[in-house]
């Protein structure tokens, strides 16, 4: 039989997005095209869904290490590369997906549930859909960016109908191996079955299946024996049956003694107390076991659980004890309807898409945190100066510049932005001259205040139209050929104005 295996660690790696390209457009007579980079395709990503032909989490222990396909770059005359293809891993139902330090990811119950684990990254885009009306050909393009990298761990909570609790060699497994096909391992020494064994078993029309977990001893819940690996695997399991040994020599051991013990363990576990419960009292073939089982009988039966006299030897009271499982099975059933399968599961990472938050460290540096800032340096091309540039332009649009200003930083440093470090160099990536003014005062802005206001221009806009009204009227005056000249001047500076204004408004890169 194959091994069981019911926890793996896996790495995964979501496919990193490819490059865009930065081309120029080149035809006869025509050198200089315009820019015609294309955009790299997406990287693939990783999703689990729970498929009913994969029953343990064998394969994925033997291949820990799981990739999905980058996406290709993009090339010149515009062709956009392709996204890498992204991968489906099959994991059986019940599966819990949980992240490196234990939180719960997705619980996966239900044929057809999903989880997208870990997405690829986007493709940079190519310098065509990077020029706009200032940046008419842009001589760079957006890097991919990487695939998000998780480690998760899987955890396979065996969903069984039956679940067969009771004391290590009790006969659980020689109880399934008798009433389904499943050949487990079967020995007398204690804690034979260290890993749970499945079963299908027919009763008349009904098919369930059953769970042969480790053996259950005193604490149990707090971790002694196998006994939380037991316990994972009950706890899905709508029916328990205890599974009582008629034969054992222990001292200090009874069947009442057992039942109770194992009882403690469950309320101990928590959350079972509502399943029902079946009592096979086991081994009747032995001398005196048949007897004993008569004279617990009436208080086990007391208990408020049907018992059955088996023996999983001789197979005797087998089929009474099968068709009680599977009429538990159908009422069970009858009362909770198969759950829908967990399609559209909500990510557990909040994705903060909006701003960006400064952090002081302890060196005197900041560290910028954000889900754009991150994104955008890791798009950026370190190599080339007009991509630095444009990335600093991109981190000064949503404020990132002042904000370190504001926070204290000063030229020189250190800003920790997405993994990589720069020296702050407030202004000079952006290709804007930075003129340290005197404190608290900024010559730039004092170079905007000396400009016109918007009043003062009305008013001088207004003289000028009662000139020209005179002229009109022919009153010539000896001023009226340098008022004119002022008007043009004044003209030209307001449509410089418009200009700036135009550009900021309509650049695309504040996306
Ligand atoms: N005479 C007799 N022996 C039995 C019967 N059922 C099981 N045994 C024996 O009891 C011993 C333990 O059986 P297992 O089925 O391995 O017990 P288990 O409950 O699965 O034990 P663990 O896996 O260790 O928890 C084996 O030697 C079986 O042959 C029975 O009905 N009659
Ligand atoms: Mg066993």
């Amino acid at each position: 039989m194959a091994t069981f295996v019911d926890r793996v660690v896996l790495h995964l790696q979501a496919g990193n997005g490819g490059h865009g390209c930065a081309s120029v457009h080149r035809e006869k007579f025509k050198p200089l095209g315009g820019p015609d980079g294309g955009k790299g395709g997406h990287g693939g990503d990783i999703t689990f869904v729970v498929d009913p032909a994969v029953h343990t989490l064998l394969d994925f222990h033997f291949h820990p290490h799981v990739k999905a396909e980058n996406g290709k770059g993009g090339a010149g005359a515009n062709r956009d590369g392709a996204n890498g293809r992204g991968l489906i891993l099959k994991v059986p139902d019940g599966t819990v997906v949980h992240s490196a330090d234990g939180e719960v990811l997705a619980d996966l119950v239900g044929i057809g549930a999903t989880f997208d684990v870990a997405r690829g990254g986007r493709g940079g885009r190519g310098n065509a859909a990077l020029a706009n009306s200032r940046r008419k050909a842009p001589g760079f393009a957006e890097l991919g960016e990487p695939g998000e990298q998780v480690d998760v761990v899987l955890e396979l909570k065996s969903v069984a109908d039956v679940g067969l609790v009771g004391f290590p060699s009790a006969g659980k497994s020689s109880l399934i191996a008798v009433i389904s096909a499943a050949k487990p391992k079967i020995a007398d020494y204690p804690f034979t079955t260290l890993v749970p064994n499945l079963g299908v078993v027919q009763a008349g029309e009904h098919t369930f299946t059953v769970a042969d977990v480790p053996g259950l001893i005193p604490g149990a819940a707090t971790g002694k024996g196998l006994g939380l690996e037991f316990l994972r695997h009950i706890e899905r399991c709508a029916v328990l049956v205890h599974v009582i040994d008629m034969a054992t020599m222990d001292p200090g051991r009874d069947p009442l003694a057992d039942i109770d013990a194992l009882e403690a363990e469950l309320a101990e576990y928590g959350g079972l107390a509502d399943r029902p419960r079946l009592v096979a009292l086991n081994k009747i073939d032995v001398p005196d076991g048949r007897d004993l089982a008569e004279i617990v009988r009436a208080d086990v039966e007391a208990k408020g659980w049907p018992v059955y006299e088996i023996s999983a030897a001789t197979r005797e009271g087998l089929q009474e004890l099968k068709y009680a499982m599977a009429a538990a099975v159908v009422a069970h059933r009858a009362a909770n309807p198969p759950p829908e399968p967990t399609r559209a599961i909500v990510r557990p990472k909040a994705v903060n898409d909006t701003g960006f938050l400064i952090e002081a460290d302890a060196d005197g540096g900041f560290t910028v945190h954000g889900e754009k800032p991150r994104r955008w340096v890791a798009q950026t091309n370190f190599d080339n100066d007009e991509a630095i540039g444009y990335l600093a332009d991109r981190l000064a649009r949503i404020g990132v510049e002042d904000a370190l200003a504001k926070a204290g930083a000063v030229p020189g440093c250190p800003v920790r932005i997405g993994g990589r470090e720069f020296d702050w160099q407030p202004s000079v990536y952006a290709g804007v001259e930075y003129v340290p003014g005197s404190r608290g005062g900024d010559t730039r802005l004092e170079e905007s205040l000396n400009r016109a206001s918007a009043s003062q221009r009305l008013a001088a806009r207004k003289a000028r139209r009662v000139r020209f009204e005179d002229l009109a009227a022919g009153q010539s005056t000896p001023g009226a050929p340098a008022a004119a000249a002022e008007g043009v001047a004044t003209v030209g500076a307001s449509a410089a104005g418009a200009d700036d204004a135009d550009d900021a408004a309509t650049d695309p890169d504040a996306l």
